[in-house]
Formats: structure tokens, C-alpha cells, sequence
């Protein structure tokens, strides 16, 4: 088969039959023999057997868990064809929303080794051991990690510690999982585990926290509400200087320079000048890494779902004295009604990976001037553009943020503006 394109999952395509073939690890212009696997939807799943003529694009994958692991699948193309691939998700993503030619910027680039939140999976295998990875390509399988290129190196300092921890820990019976948010105060830890934390696993916990310097580690239950399992010493991370107290497992930017790309996207698509008392609505707001560089410019209202996060917000909106008041909202319950959108003179929105299919159209019919939507998912992102692009908006600036580097992932920041 010959692969004519790089789709949107870093998969490459060819054509057999008038269907799409998705053949992973591949790139456009090789030629390859390949093996059909089966269906994907309308397609075609196939793996490469063997190919026989390589792309000039082609490269050595840097990371020895390219072949299994999940994370990163376009590690393989050499990085300008990569930046142009990536860069081209936001330019069609826009263009299938009806933004044809909208005002596309520079991929901004986020380096090796610098994630800072990792969402691991556990799994005990037989003999007791227990796999610390991420979950392989298309499939339920965990890669095993000795290192990994993208994450921070005091993250993977921690992979064979946990892996010596988790033996020991019988909460973990087959499954759990692992998020290490690194924050100031060092790497905080949630785990979630599918048996229960006994006395003797608080204490094991505790003697971790101590060894590793880990100031907290918390545990849930499966998907239970989690609970402090071992407290050394205080959380924090600063949001343009503002102090906060993350609750465990919180949803931070993966990247310290992702974050600045995204704020800086953000403040440079404010208008220049906002009336005296103008007010800016930041929906979504977790732990306000939008609002507090917001409050710079005029009064916010943060609106945000899940409670532990909004009294973060609130509790650092406080001490430090910054313009901003924390709201606990379901906006896919109760999105923002007109009456309400019409107080703010620019709205900025950063859904989860869904989007906002609830809160677009209320925004799309308001009277708002400005409205700043930060993506992580350039398919969400162009159904909710559509919604906006009908209901009279236009682009003035668009940003694509790489900060889920050699991933298909995309994030973005889109200015639209009445
Ligand atoms: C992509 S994060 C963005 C957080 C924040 N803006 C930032 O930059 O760190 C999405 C946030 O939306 C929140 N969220 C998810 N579903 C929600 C809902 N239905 N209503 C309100 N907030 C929600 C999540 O808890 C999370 O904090």
C-alpha cells in the first residue's frame, strides 16, 4: 500500500477498495506491506509489516517504548514535517468550522522532559508485579516505562520506587492508577486502587512520602471521592505568583511552557482597551491558571464544576487579594444564560477534551464582544467554532500550542470576536 496522508490519530492512510486504511507507524509517500487487522468504523485497521520504501521524513524514534506505548505515535517523523503536521489540525479544524484562511500563528513549541503531570496506569501482573506506564497504542495493554522523554525526570524518578511500593501495597488487587502532579512543593500523588487501604498500607504510604519527598499522598477507591492517605508537608504551585493549593489528582497545564503560551494567547486576545468596570467570565477555570493573569487586565468571575477545585481558587483568589470570584457551576447542567453572558465584555472558555456543546450556542446567540476559547481537541474545537462561525463570530487570532509533544493531541487558543 502506499500511504497518502497523516491523519488527525498520527495514523498513516492509504486507500484500498475506496475505504480508508489506517496503518499506525507509517508516513505519507512509503510504500508498504501491510496486513489488514480488521474494521475501525467505516475503515480499515492494518499494521505494517514491513516497509519498503521509507519516507525522507522518517527517523529514529528517540524513546526505546515507541513500539508499544501509547503516548507518543508520530515520534517517527522528522520534526519540521512534524510542527507543519500539527500546526494543520488547528488550520483544518477552523476551516471545517467555515474559518477558511483564518489567521493561523507559529505551533508553539513545548521541550522534551518538561510535563509535569502524568496520569499513569497500574497494573498488577501475575507474580505480583506491578506495570507503572501509559496504555498501549490502541489497545487495554500497560507499557511497562523504565524512562520517558516527554514527562519531567522527577516524574520518571519515581516509576521504580512506586513499582517497588505498589508489590507491597495489597489496595491494588489488578488495576488502578496514579497521577503525579509536580508541583513547587515536589511531586504530589494520587492513587487509585481497586481494593482497600488498610492501617498497615497508611503507614507503608506514609514511609513513601517520607523516603521520596513527597509531601502528600492521597488514595480513592476506583473513581471515589479521594482522601488524604499521608501529609508531609503543604501543596503549592504558583499561578502568575498567586499561591494555590491544588486538591489532589487536580487538573493542572501539562507543561510549565504550555501554560505561558496559552496565558500569553489568552491576554494577547483581550481587546487592547477594556471599558473602566469591565468584567471577563472564565469558564472552566479549574484553578484559575486563566484567571489570575485575567484579573490583570479587569474584574473576573471564575466559573468551575468541581468543588475542591473552586475553593482552591477562592481560598488563593483571597489571600492574595486578586480580582476574582470563584463560582461552583455545572455549565453542561446550567451553562451561562444570556442575561448573564451580557455583564462581560470578553469570555474565555477552556472545556475538557468534549468542549462546550451546552454553553456554545447561549454564547453563540449573546451580545459578547470578545470571546477567547482554549482547546484541547481540534474536533471539539470545530464543531463549537461552527456553532460560533453561524452565529456571526469571526477569527482574529488563532494559536496551536504543542504541549502534548509527538502525541496526536492539539492545544489551541482561538480569538473570535463579533
Ligand atoms: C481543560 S481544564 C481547564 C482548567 C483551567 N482553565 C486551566 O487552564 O487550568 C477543564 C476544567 O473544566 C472543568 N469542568 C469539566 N466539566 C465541567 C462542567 N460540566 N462544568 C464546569 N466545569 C467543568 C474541569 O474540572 C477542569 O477544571
Amino acid at each position: 500500500m502506499t500511504i497518502e496522508a497523516l491523519g488527525a490519530g498520527g495514523d498513516g492512510i492509504a486507500r484500498q477498495g475506496g475505504k480508508a486504511v489506517f496503518l499506525p507507524g507509517t508516513l505519507p509517500g512509503e510504500q508498504v506491506r501491510a496486513r489488514l487487522l480488521g474494521k475501525r468504523g467505516d475503515a480499515l485497521l492494518a499494521e505494517a509489516e514491513a516497509v519498503l520504501a521509507p519516507s525522507p521524513d522518517r527517523v529514529a524514534p528517540p524513546c526505546p517504548h515507541f513500539a508499544t506505548c501509547g503516548g507518543c505515535v508520530v515520534q517517527h517523523l522528522a520534526d519540521a514535517p512534524y510542527a507543519a503536521w500539527k500546526r494543520a489540525r488547528l488550520v483544518e479544524a477552523l476551516s471545517r468550522a467555515g474559518f477558511p484562511g483564518a489567521p493561523v500563528g507559529p505551533l508553539e513549541r513545548t521541550p522534551p522532559m518538561t510535563r509535569r503531570r502524568a496520569d499513569l496506569a497500574l497494573r498488577r501482573g501475575p507474580g505480583g508485579a506491578v506495570l507503572v506506564g501509559f496504555h498501549g497504542r490502541g489497545s487495554d495493554a500497560v507499557t511497562d516505562l523504565s524512562t520517558c522523554l516527554v514527562l519531567d525526570p522527577r516524574i520518571v524518578a519515581l516509576f521504580e520506587p512506586l513499582r517497588g511500593l505498589l508489590r507491597r501495597l495489597a489496595a491494588l488487587k489488578r488495576e488502578g492508577s496514579a497521577v503525579v502532579n509536580l508541583l513547587e512543593t515536589g511531586p504530589d500523588l494520587l492513587l487509585r486502587t481497586d481494593g482497600v487501604l488498610d492501617a498497615p498500607a497508611r503507614s507503608l504510604l506514609a514511609a513513601f512520602a517520607t523516603e521520596h519527598g513527597i509531601p502528600r499522598i492521597a488514595w480513592a477507591q476506583n473513581n471515589g471521592l479521594p482522601e488524604t492517605a499521608a501529609q508531609q508537608g503543604p501543596v503549592s504551585l504558583r499561578l502568575v505568583g498567586v499561591p494555590v493549593a491544588p486538591p489532589p489528582g487536580a487538573f493542572l497545564q501539562a507543561s510549565p511552557a504550555g501554560e505561558a503560551a496559552i496565558v500569553a494567547a489568552v491576554l494577547a486576545g483581550l481587546p487592547a482597551k477594556l471599558p473602566p468596570r469591565a468584567a471577563i467570565a472564565d469558564l472552566f477555570a479549574g484553578l484559575g491558571t486563566l484567571s489570575f493573569p485575567l484579573a490583570t487586565r479587569a474584574r473576573v468571575t471564575a466559573f468551575e464544576g468541581v468543588t475542591e477545585s473552586v475553593a482552591a481558587l477562592s481560598a488563593a483568589a483571597g489571600k492574595a487579594g486578586a480580582k476574582v470570584q470563584a463560582v461552583r457551576r455545572d455549565l453542561d447542567r446550567q451553562p451561562l444564560i444570556a442575561k448573564e453572558l451580557q455583564a462581560y465584555a470578553a469570555v474565555v472558555l477552556d472545556p475538557p477534551f468534549s468542549g462546550a456543546a451546552a454553553q456554545v450556542p447561549l454564547l453563540a446567540r449573546s451580545s459578547v464582544p470578545r470571546i477567547i476559547y482554549v482547546s484541547c481537541n481540534p474536533a471539539a474545537l470545530a464543531r463549537d467554532a461552527q456553532v460560533l462561525a453561524q452565529g456571526g463570530y469571526k477569527v482574529l487570532a488563532a494559536a496551536p500550542v504543542d504541549q502534548f509533544l509527538w502525541s496526536p493531541h492539539l492545544e489551541s487558543v482561538v480569538v473570535f470576536a463579533r
